[in-house]
Parts: C-alpha cells; sequence; structure tokens
C-alpha cells in the first residue's frame, strides 16, 4: 500500500524541510482544517441534524443567512480564537474585524473566511464549501484595525479552502504550489490525495452564469459568443458549459480539470465591481489558480494586485486555464482601445 500523507505531516514537512512556513502559520493552519471537519460534519448532518433551512436574518452585505452559514462562521471563529496564533478575523457574515479576545493570547496572523460558500446549494444538497485566506498582521505596537487587513492578495501567506461534496477535500497553497487532502472519516484527518496541482493551459469548457448574458459588458460577450459559435466559429472547438452556482465547486473543477471561471462586472448594479468579494473570495481563489499554473483577473488587473478598500469590497472575476484568461484579458484590451479611438 503507498504511503498515505496526513496534512498534519504534510504541513510539518512544509514548515521543517521546505522552511516555507513559520510554526505559527502550521499550527494555525491545523486549527483552520480542525474547523473545517467540523463543518463538514455538520453539513452531513442535514436535515436529521436541523442544519438545513434559513436563520431569519441578513448578513451586512443584505443577505438571507442559512442556518449553516451561522453555525460555520461560529465554528470558525470558536476553534481559532483562543489558539494564539492569531490576532483578528474577518468574515462574510460579519460586518467588522473579530479581534482575538484579551483573555486569550494573542498571534501574529490575520484570518479572512467565507464560512459557507454557495449557501443556496446547501438545502439542495450540491457542493458547497468553506474558503480561507491568511495574511500578516503589520509590525506595529497597536491595536488591530480594519486597515491591517486591507492588504492586496499578492500578501497573502497562505489560502484555501474545503469543498463539502461527495467527498470533504481541502485545497491549500503556502505558496509552494498547491496540494489537496480528502478527509477519511474513519481516520478523522485530512490524507494527501495530490501535491503541484496543475491546472491545463487551455480549456474547453466555460463556468458563468448564463442568465446574466444581456447585462454583461461587451468583451465578456464576445468571449462566451465565439465559445456558442463551437466548430463553425472563430475558435474552431466547441466549447462545454458548467455552473454549479457554489464558486468552491466551480473552482475545484478547474483545479481538477482546467476550465475558465467567470463572475464579471455586470450593468444591473454598476456602480458594484461585481458580485464575489475580493478578500475572502477572490483572493485566496485567485492565488490558488496562479499557484496551479492559471490565471486570475479582473479584466484589466490582476486580481491578487487589487488594492483593498473595503473588507466586503466586490471584485469582477475571471480566472482558470491561462491561455482562455489572457484571451478574455486581450478583449478587454481591445475593447478600451476601440472606446478610447472613439472618444478621441
Ligand atoms: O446566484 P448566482 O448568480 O448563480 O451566483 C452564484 C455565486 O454566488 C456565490 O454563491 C456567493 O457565495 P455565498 O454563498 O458565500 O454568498 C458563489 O459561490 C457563486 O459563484
Ligand atoms: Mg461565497
Ligand atoms: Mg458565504
Amino acid at each position: 500500500m503507498s504511503k498515505r500523507i496526513s496534512l498534519t505531516r504534510y504541513l510539518v514537512e512544509q514548515q521543517r524541510v521546505n522552511g516555507h512556513i513559520p510554526a505559527q502559520l502550521r499550527l494555525l493552519l491545523e486549527v483552520v482544517s480542525r474547523a473545517c471537519k467540523r463543518i463538514s460534519f455538520e453539513v452531513n448532518k442535514g436535515a436529521l441534524g436541523g442544519v438545513l433551512g434559513a436563520a431569519g436574518s441578513e448578513n451586512v452585505q443584505g443577505e438571507v443567512q442559512k442556518k449553516l452559514d451561522i453555525i460555520a462562521n461560529e465554528v470558525l471563529i470558536e476553534a481559532n480564537e483562543w489558539g494564539g496564533h492569531l490576532a483578528a478575523m474577518a468574515s462574510e457574515e460579519m460586518e467588522g474585524i473579530y479581534l482575538v479576545p484579551n483573555r486569550y493570547p494573542q498571534g501574529e496572523y490575520l484570518l479572512l473566511f467565507d464560512p459557507l460558500d454557495g449557501s443556496s446549494n446547501i438545502d439542495v444538497n450540491v457542493s458547497i464549501g468553506t474558503i480561507f485566506s491568511v495574511l500578516e498582521k503589520p509590525q506595529d505596537q497597536r491595536g488591530v484595525t480594519v486597515d491591517d487587513f486591507l492588504q492586496a492578495g499578492a500578501k497573502q501567506v497562505a489560502a484555501g479552502y474545503c469543498i463539502f461534496g461527495p467527498q470533504s477535500t481541502l485545497a491549500l497553497t503556502v505558496g509552494n504550489g498547491v496540494a489537496m487532502f480528502t478527509l477519511d472519516r474513519e481516520q478523522g484527518s485530512f490524507v494527501l490525495i495530490e501535491d503541484g496541482v496543475k491546472i491545463p493551459e487551455d480549456t474547453k469548457e466555460f463556468s458563468i452564469n448564463m442568465s446574466n448574458m444581456r447585462h454583461w459588458d461587451p468583451a465578456v460577450r464576445r468571449y462566451i459568443d465565439e465559445c456558442l459559435q463551437g466548430e463553425d466559429g472563430p475558435r474552431g472547438k466547441n466549447f462545454n458549459m458548467r455552473w454549479i452556482a457554489s464558486m468552491v465547486a466551480d473552482i475545484h473543477r478547474i483545479l481538477t480539470r482546467g476550465g475558465i471561471f467567470m463572475y464579471p462586472w455586470d450593468k444591473r448594479e454598476p456602480h458594484k465591481p461585481g458580485k464575489l468579494r475580493l478578500m475572502y473570495e477572490a483572493n485566496p481563489m485567485g492565488w490558488l489558480i496562479e499557484q496551479a499554473g492559471g490565471a486570475a483577473t479582473n479584466g484589466r488587473q490582476r486580481i491578487l494586485e487589487v488594492q483593498p478598500t473595503q473588507l466586503h469590497e466586490r471584485v469582477s472575476v475571471i480566472m482558470g486555464s491561462k491561455n482562455e484568461v489572457e484571451r478574455v484579458q486581450r478583449y478587454y484590451a481591445e475593447y478600451d482601445a476601440e472606446q478610447q479611438a472613439v472618444s478621441a
């Protein structure tokens, strides 16, 4: 039987052998993975555990909260607040930041999370997940503020997600490629299933909510129009489409077999840059995708270089197989040049 490598062992190797992560970060990631395990068990209870359905409240973004959104948020906070590795946390489900209470030891990291991604899929038994991102607390003696969190995605020191599907699988990067671990429920531990995950540079599969087509901008329309024309169009090949409506599941598929995922700006709410959140959805996913050889952009700028100005900032998202993402970027550049020429 081949040797099984647990997440714990992988992290120890990242720390000791490769010197990639300090001990504090290793311990923090252990705690996050334990929280993901707890959430996985809660998710699996479904109707039997009374965890389905709406909670009867709204989050800061005006979205109806599901019971599991709140349960997952509490699990992550409870697991992480006393460990001594963190200074503060931020979540999709909380308006402000959560400071580690004074009664617990204070750490050097900031943790951001989307505790339950794909909330609309909870009640219909479709894959959902937890997304997380770790930043370093800026070095100074002040107490932590929201401004400390407003760092570009390129500053992340760890990022990942745990998908709760037919299997619970945790994908992780500490800046040394992407590794995936599946939860062995009998052993109670995450076991390495793939290291050095690589996304093919080309693809024949796109992922976008087609019902928004009439609201997109011309660059995205052009790209999707050409995909839809298949063999008869300029791309000369047929494309397939997948939309799970859980970013975590769509990105997991792309990390597994390639593809392009888009949730672009659209004109329904023109003042918003996009639907997805920069700091705890696009940044961690963007870094994972890049670490697997893919690309992540808002059409005009690399996502990891977007300087956040708000905790719950939104962003237009185009990520996945490199050549396709670069093509969409090119279409944006061509469209912008045309617009400039018209207005000159
Ligand atoms: O309802 P739509 O347009 O299909 O949107 C689906 C998108 O919304 C999200 O569910 C937002 O995440 P939350 O469930 O964490 O709010 C993404 O995971 C997904 O890509
Ligand atoms: Mg989400
Ligand atoms: Mg969520």
